[in-house]
């Protein structure tokens, strides 16, 4: 049954073969296509037919290019040598796509320190000029098609190597690789499943583009004398024949020579035509920006899981050993004690979470807010084992579901993670893999951790959708990610989450990327299947409100650190610290008089590698002293569960920095 994608892409591909370009483009294929079939059938004999009565003739109606210095008939030649001239490109071609493709993939699967070696190998190779190489090679291999089809390709694989660790790292940043990842699929199921099939298209665009250099690379070995050798011959070894006798009659060059260009020029356009038709503006789209190069690097460190290093000296500032206690072990999914994250940065490491540790019990719904930046999602992604290894995490405990993850573990805690934590990602739109139905995308994860066969696994996927209250879901199940409205593809990717039994959710900005009205539905999904099955839930959100309305205590993070831990409804009613009570406070109300400019949080968030001393929040504060700008305030508890890190918490705040009121009185 054809897809809307499918129909999308065959009626792109239409249009695209009826401009000018696209024709011209058709003919010319079709043209070489037929040539290299037919012509060594019907004419290799008379090509091959030496005639020394007539040796060196110049153009005639019997011999339209004229003959060489056997008297064989230069134009036959041409047409017969188009099968070996395109069947050697397309040759060395592939030997280029497949070095290329495992030497780009390298990184993903090898891990970071020999990924930067494989990066590092194929930057240095990139700098030489592929025909040097080329020639290079074909000392190496020997004089000879064979020697040639190898030199070409090995000289080729460089940039395909290159094209594909910049695409595989974009592909590999994209959330349904994250998701796949917490789903316990392992890197090589990620990369034939999720990231070659999202790589094709403009692989093979630049494979044809590169097939018309291949041409051009041989026609320079043969006319060299690199390429192939008598008796056989390709065009290369026609020109450089038809050199030698250039002044007695040019075109025996010349033919040779056109046959080189329209060949090269038919796979041009066809790589031009095709990077049209599957979306791209140009092929030089694939070319790399710094950025993407700098991706690509990043890319040769993303190899799964990272274990978390052995345990960190505790900061007793922020380590608060009395948060958990109130909870019996077994009774908590989550258990962080002082986690770091840091990232080398350019002048210097710089750690954007900095000591937080909080608890999360079975069934129970913490919220972490904070401004952008304030080092929630890392804390997020940490739990998760979804940073790359440049990420330096450690903690003097991160328990998750009774995996100890600052110990290295095996496939048996990938299984375990894999059912039974789930994870919600921002964007539905980078959630799915755009080119696999959904349906097989949540079978995937019960195939993988179940060992359920295809059917089972469908049957199941198709509940699933059911369960996330997504209507007709048997029909909806065959559908791609892109045939889904947003809210839909979101309540799909809990249904993901739902494949297993996940004792623990955690949804980053589940509801940002979406229409306010479908947010609603989304929340009231993950409290319902909360309630449902006592599933704990960790809610990250820029927004008060909703973490205020969907969970029982909230976590308060400025520059990568809790700065107060409390119940969701002491939000408004209890907040102690003055970052807790500005969040509360820009936040509109039913009372708050619109005829005033809405309150904000004076100043900017703090940059995590200029962090000041003493307390990070006290450049904004109303209430800093001396105190707080020498000495950072430990987050300590006050006998109930509620913690704050302010030396000032809960002072009164009457104005803010613009002399404006702040909504909210200490309490
Ligand atoms: N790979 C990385 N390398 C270096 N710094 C990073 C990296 N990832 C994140 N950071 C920095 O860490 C800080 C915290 O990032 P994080 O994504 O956790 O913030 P956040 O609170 O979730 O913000 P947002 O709400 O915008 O997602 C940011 O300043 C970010 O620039």
């Amino acid at each position: 049954m054809s897809t809307v994608a499918d129909r999308v892409s065959a009626s792109r591909w239409a249009g695209v073969v009826r401009t000018p370009l696209g024709l011209a483009t058709m003919a010319l294929t079709v043209a070489m296509l037929v040539l290299a079939v037919v012509a060594p059938m019907l004419w290799a004999d008379a090509a091959s037919a030496i005639d020394t009565g007539d040796i060196l003739a110049g153009p005639s109606a019997e011999h339209w290019a004229g003959t060489d210095n056997l008297g064989r008939d230069i134009a036959l030649r041409t047409l017969v040598a188009t099968r070996l001239s395109i069947g050697l490109a397309l040759g060395a071609t592939a030997i280029a796509v497949a070095m290329g493709l495992v030497l780009g993939t390298a990184p993903l699967l090898l891990g970071r320190r020999a990924g930067r070696t494989v990066v590092a190998a194929v930057n240095i190779a990139v700098a030489f000029p592929s025909l040097l190489l080329a020639l290079f090679f074909a000392v190496v291999f020997g004089v000879g098609a064979t020697g040639a089809v190898l030199a070409v390709g090995f000289a080729g694989a460089p940039s395909f190597a290159r094209l594909v660790q910049t695409l595989v790292a974009g592909v590999a940043a994209h959330d349904y690789v994250s998701a796949a990842r917490v789903a316990g699929v392992g890197e090589l199921r990620i990369l034939v499943r999720h990231v070659l099939p999202n790589i094709a298209e403009p692989l093979i665009v630049n494979a044809t583009i590169g097939a018309g250099s291949a041409l051009l690379a041989f026609a320079g070995l043969s006319f060299l004398g690199l390429g192939v050798q008598a008796p056989a011959y390709d065009w290369g070894r026609l020109l450089f024949e038809g050199v030698g006798s250039l002044y007695v009659n040019p075109v025996a060059a010349f033919a040779p020579g056109a046959a080189v260009l329209l060949a090269g020029l038919a796979l041009n356009l066809l790589g031009e035509s095709a990077a049209k038709a599957v979306g791209l503006a140009s092929p030089g789209d694939l070319a790399l920006s710094p950025r993407r190069r700098r991706a690509a690097t990043a890319a040769a460190t993303v190899t799964g899981p990272t274990p978390a290093p052995g345990p960190a000296e505790p900061d007793p500032r922020t380590t608060d050993a009395d948060s958990t206690d109130t909870a019996e072990p077994e009774d908590l999914v989550l258990d962080v004690r002082d986690l770091h994250v840091g990232f080398p940065g350019r002048d210097g490491d710089v750690e954007p979470v900095r000591g937080v540790t909080f608890a999360v019990r079975r069934g129970e719904a913490v919220g972490i807010v904070g401004e952008s930046g304030s080092g929630k999602s890392l804390t997020a992604l940490a739990v998760a084992q979804l940073l790359d290894d440049l990420a330096d995490v450690r903690a003097e405990r991160l328990d998750v579901l009774g995996e100890d993850l600052t110990v290295p573990g095996g496939q048996e805690r990938r299984h375990h993670l894999g059912t039974s934590l789930a994870m919600v990602f921002q964007d539905p739109m980078s959630s799915f893999n755009p080119t696999t139905r959904i349906g097989a995308q949540l079978a995937e994860v019960a195939r993988h951790h179940q060992g359920m066969g295809r059917r089972e696994a469908m049957d199941r996927a198709v509940d699933r959708l059911d369960a996330v209250r997504i209507e007709d879901a048997e029909r909806r199940a065959r559908q791609h990610p892109h045939e889904f409205s947003g809210g839909m593809r979101q309540r799909a990717m809990i249904g993901m989450g739902l494949m297993g039994s996940p004792s623990l959710v955690i949804a980053d900005e589940p509801t940002t990327a979406l229409d306010v009205t479908v947010q609603q539905q989304v929340l009231d999904l993950l409290q319902a299947i909360r309630r449902a099955d006592d599933v704990a839930l960790v809610l990250i959100s820029h927004d008060v409100t909703v973490v205020g309305e969907v969970c029982d205590r909230v976590l308060v993070m400025y520059a990568g650190r809790i700065v107060e831990d409390l119940a969701a409804a002491e939000l408004t009613t209890a907040a102690r610290h003055p970052y807790t009570r500005a969040l509360v406070a820009a936040v509109p109300t039913m009372e708050t008089d619109l005829d005033r400019p809405l309150t904000v949080i004076p100043g900017r968030p703090v940059d995590p590698a200029d962090v000041p001393v003493g307390c990070a929040y006290a450049a904004r504060c109303p209430l800093a002293s001396d105190r707080c700008r020498a000495e950072d305030p430990p987050l300590a508890g006050d006998g109930t569960a509620h913690r704050v890190a302010c030396w000032h918490a809960g002072e009164p705040i009457d104005i803010d920095r613009g002399g404006r009121p702040l909504a909210v009185e200490a309490t």
